[in-house]
């Protein structure tokens, strides 16, 4: 549809920012994430056992065509994702001719869910149990992003890696482990 309007009116400037897996915290331990309900993404679900506040993991599926058998995502660090976003204004401000460009805003690179629990692990110093079950639904095996447009027409790039990831989501987790309704 954007790209329909793009055509149709020259005067929009558009920028489609396609997000990978946003996880982590504010570096400060004061900003967060706070799932309400279950959580259905992985990293809120590892945060909370990790907490003790469940019991174990499901690890969803380990027969992929991946090394240990574990699908594979892009972890981006949320503050990454939020510079990604002040560079597209500033692209959107300085280009009257954008017209409708795609981008991907992922770090370009792929980890496992085993690899994510091994993080996280190290990164609180708590042991996150996990059982191994069947694939989930609909599932993908692995995704990471091309990152070449990001930083071609950004010139934007990810900076945080997945141990940052787990050490300012851990940092945040520990000090508010109700998120914001954590008592002070
Ligand atoms: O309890 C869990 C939760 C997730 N996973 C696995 O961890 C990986 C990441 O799962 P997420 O749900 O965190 O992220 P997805 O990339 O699978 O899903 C995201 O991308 C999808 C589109 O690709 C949808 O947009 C969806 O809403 C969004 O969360 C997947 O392999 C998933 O199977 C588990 O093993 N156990």
């Amino acid at each position: 549809m954007f790209r329909d309007i793009a055509v149709g009116d020259k005067e929009w400037r558009i920028l489609l920012l396609r997000y990978f897996n946003p996880i982590g915290a504010h570096p400060s331990g004061e900003l967060g994430e706070h799932p309400v309900g279950i959580p259905n993404n992985l990293m809120p679900y590892i945060q909370q056992v990790a907490l003790g506040q469940r019991e174990f993991l499901r690890v969803f599926g380990s027969d992929y065509p991946t090394p240990d058998g574990t699908a594979i995502r892009d972890y981006i660090h949320v503050m990454d994702l939020a510079e990604g976003h002040v560079s597209a204004v500033v692209k959107v401000l300085a280009s009257p001719d954008l017209g409708c460009v795609p981008i991907n805003l992922g770090t370009g690179k792929g980890s496992s869910v085993l690899e994510m629990i091994r993080a996280f692990e190290a990164a609180s110093g708590k042991k996150v149990e996990y059982k191994l079950m069947d694939r989930r639904p609909g599932d993908s095996v692995a995704v990471w992003a091309a990152t070449e447009t990001a930083e071609k027409e950004l010139g934007w790039k990810s900076k945080y890696n997945v141990d940052d990831m787990c050490t300012h989501q851990w940092a945040w987790a520990s000090k508010y482990p109700q998120g914001y309704e954590t008592p002070l």
